[in-house]
């Protein structure tokens, strides 16, 4: 640690005296504060055992309903988050932090009495994609979104993420982010890397980009047309190292984060966020009073590599078990093969100290052997700090009203402007241009998870119909050439985008009638939330976070007006798609009223991050409650 410090000119020569004040002005606020998060947390308890276990069923708290989970015997194993819409505004408390910052006084007693109290924090994202820096997919979307609902709720908030230089366009994304002038030593594959920190102050965000000749090479984040990079391990390695040190730093506006901050580590590229904090520094006493969230966008990638590349990540050897994974004997490829392999995402579900998903119902799929990729045991036996809370959308890119993207805005008011963006889409791929026809959409990564392979077994039956079918994506290369095969032989129905272009990406939202999701599984699904906001109607395989967000519609019900917000399929077979995509296309031709009560309650929910920040705050707590973890 001490040979970090001394690396870094900026923190030596500066950060005492800073340091020095600011912890002197935090320790009242600080001091106060505890007593102000203890007196919250007794009370919750209080209610608890006035209640008596038994009937803890639901507490309202702090705008969240607690709802207890409890096994067979009635004993309670962990508890649920129900969302509740945010009841005016709570009163800023502080960070519970000692490295003092600017929002977190309360000096009037008064006040402080007759208000609810909000604690805030210092929150660390740690993720391998950021938007608008980096995106290849849903987790860039998040990582680049929730942190900036956080900051606006008062949190103090820092995204650290890789500084990508492609040599393209897409690096005058980083123009803005400064050189901080501090570089760390990270110890880590059998040598030395000296890694620098670049910074950006936006929307409330302190943006934190990780810079190494590693992460400056033509491609995506994770590999180029050749394939995924061979030394991502060690990419996402650094990454982590990278992103323990930047709180202890990074004097950013003045200050460090310091010690008592909150990790959100982002799937398995930073895994190693948690393991670090439990293997490397808090044995020394660093970050004794931080804590650790591993939030699982996918489980189906887990950063697994063969045992001996362990030395690698600049771990104690004796925390190998930590990180040591065994394939079952299935998986094996010889019959001299041990199966045994290091898997980073196991590393850190064992290491956090809670497991956050994006969304509940595949909070609990991941704990069965179907969803569970393997590791649904170890995740079952961490069930009581799983919980899962669905992701909201950037409401300002993805607004029909706004979107630069469009060539027509509207609105739940006015819904003209939807059929001239469908008109408009049609005209753009060369469709024949037909108000009328249903237009079907689809955008996404080509993979398994996608179930790409569902869609290309019922197009030629779907397009039997008269309907056309837009298609937007890459991955793998058998689809990419499946989508142009078939663009060229059915040219009048449709059309087969290969690439990854956002502002296509809206276009089709808009101009769609209905944008199919066949997901083999889901952990939340961002474009089914895109659609509905843009009165396009989702037909989804109802898994994961789809079955949560998709609610099928009834046209019976609320007297005869309907309900449901689109169709949400089971299981996924090529026939149920195809039955609901008739379903959906039959009420558009004819059932108008019907379509139009499906688009307006699509487009009425509130899909904000509000509702998702305030379970986040909740786990927040949670997680500052229990005692971290330690070996
Ligand atoms: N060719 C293309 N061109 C332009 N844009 C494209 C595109 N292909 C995909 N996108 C965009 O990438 C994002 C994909 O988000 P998803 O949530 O659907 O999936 P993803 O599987 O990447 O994310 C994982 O993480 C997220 C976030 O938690 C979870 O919602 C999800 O279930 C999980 O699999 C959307 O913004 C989409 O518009």
């Amino acid at each position: 640690m001490e040979t970090l410090l001394r690396s870094c000119p900026t923190f030596t020569a500066k950060s005492p005296v800073k340091l020095g004040v600011g912890k002197q002005f935090a320790f009242c606020s600080f001091a106060f504060s505890k007593q102000r998060s203890c007196n919250v947390k007794l009370r919750a308890i209080r209610r608890s055992s006035q209640d008596g276990s038994s009937s803890v069923e639901d507490v309202r708290k702090d705008s969240v309903l607690l709802g207890a989970e409890k096994d067979e015997s009635g004993s309670i194993v962990g508890f649920r988050l129900i969302p509740q819409s945010v009841p005016g505004d709570t009163k800023i408390s502080n960070s519970g932090d000692n490295i003092s910052n600017d929002k977190e006084v309360i000096v009037d007693d008064d006040l402080v009495d007759k208000r609810p109290t909000k604690v805030t924090y210092n929150i660390v994202f740690v993720s391998s994609e950021a938007s608008p820096y980096s995106k290849t997919g849903g987790l860039g979307d998040v990582c680049g979104s929730l942190p900036i609902a956080l900051a606006a709720r008062e949190h103090r908030v820092m995204v650290v993420t890789p500084r990508y230089l492609s040599g393209g366009p897409s690096d005058k994304k980083f123009a803005g982010a400064v050189d901080l002038d501090c570089r760390i030593k990270v110890s880590c594959s059998g040598g030395v890397h000296e890694v620098a920190f670049f910074h950006e102050y936006r929307a409330g965000v302190d943006w934190v980009f990780v810079d190494h000749p590693s992460f400056h090479r033509p491609g995506n984040p994770y590999g180029d047309a050749y394939g995924a990079f061979g030394d991502n391990q060690f990419r996402f390695t650094l990454l982590s190292h990278a992103a323990c040190e930047a709180p202890l730093v990074l004097p950013l506006g003045g200050f460090t984060y310091g010690e008592k901050c909150l990790f959100l580590a982002n799937d398995w590229h930073t895994g190693l966020v948690p393991v670090l904090l439990a293997a490397k520094y808090r044995p020394y006493g660093v970050y004794k009073d931080a804590r650790s969230i591993v939030v699982i966008h996918n489980l189906a990638h887990q950063g697994v590599e063969p045992a001996s590349t362990y030395n690698n990540f600049g771990l104690p050897p004796e925390w190998y078990g930590a990180l040591g994974w065994v394939f079952p004997t299935w998986a094996r490829t010889h019959a001299l093969d041990t199966g045994e392999a290091v898997n980073i995402l196991k590393g850190a579900i064992v290491t956090a100290d809670r497991i956050l998903t994006v969304s509940q119902g595949y909070s609990w799929e991941i704990t069965t052997p179907e969803g569970g990729n393997g590791l649904h045991e170890l995740l079952g036996s961490r069930k009581s700090v799983l919980n899962g809370i669905t992701n909201g959308i950037d409401v300002d890119e993805w607004n029909p009203s706004l979107d630069e993207h469009i060539p027509s805005h509207y609105s739940l008011d006015d819904l003209s402007g939807k059929i001239e963006c469908k008109i408009a889409l049609q005209r753009e791929l060369g469709l024949p241009v037909r108000p009328d026809c249903p237009l079907i959409g689809f955008v996404g990564r080509l993979d398994y998870q996608k179930g790409i392979d569902i869609i290309l077994s019922g197009t030629p039956d779907l397009l039997q119909d008269d309907v056309q079918f837009i298609m937007l994506g890459s991955g793998e290369k058998q689809y990419e050439d499946w989508m142009r095969a078939t663009e060229a032989t059915i040219k009048d129905k449709f059309r087969g985008w290969v690439g990854f272009n956002v502002p296509i990406s809206h276009r089709i939202t808009a101009g769609c009638d209905i944008l199919l999701m066949p997901s083999r599984f889901e952990p939340c699904g961002l474009n089914q939330l895109y659609a509905m906001r843009y009165g396009t109607i989702p037909v989804v395989h109802g898994t994961g976070g789809l079955g949560d967000t998709v609610k099928t519609f009834n046209p019976f019900a609320d007297e005869g007006k309907g309900e449901g917000t689109g169709w949400a399929f089971k299981p996924l077979t090529r026939e149920t798609m195809l039955d609901a995509l008739w379903v959906a296309i039959e009420t558009y031709r004819k059932h108008k009223s019907s379509w139009l009560g499906l688009m307006k309650r699509g487009m009425e929910r509130d899909y904000s991050w509000d509702n998702a920040a305030v379970q986040y705050e909740q786990v927040f707590k949670w997680v500052f409650t229990d005692p971290p973890y330690v070996s």
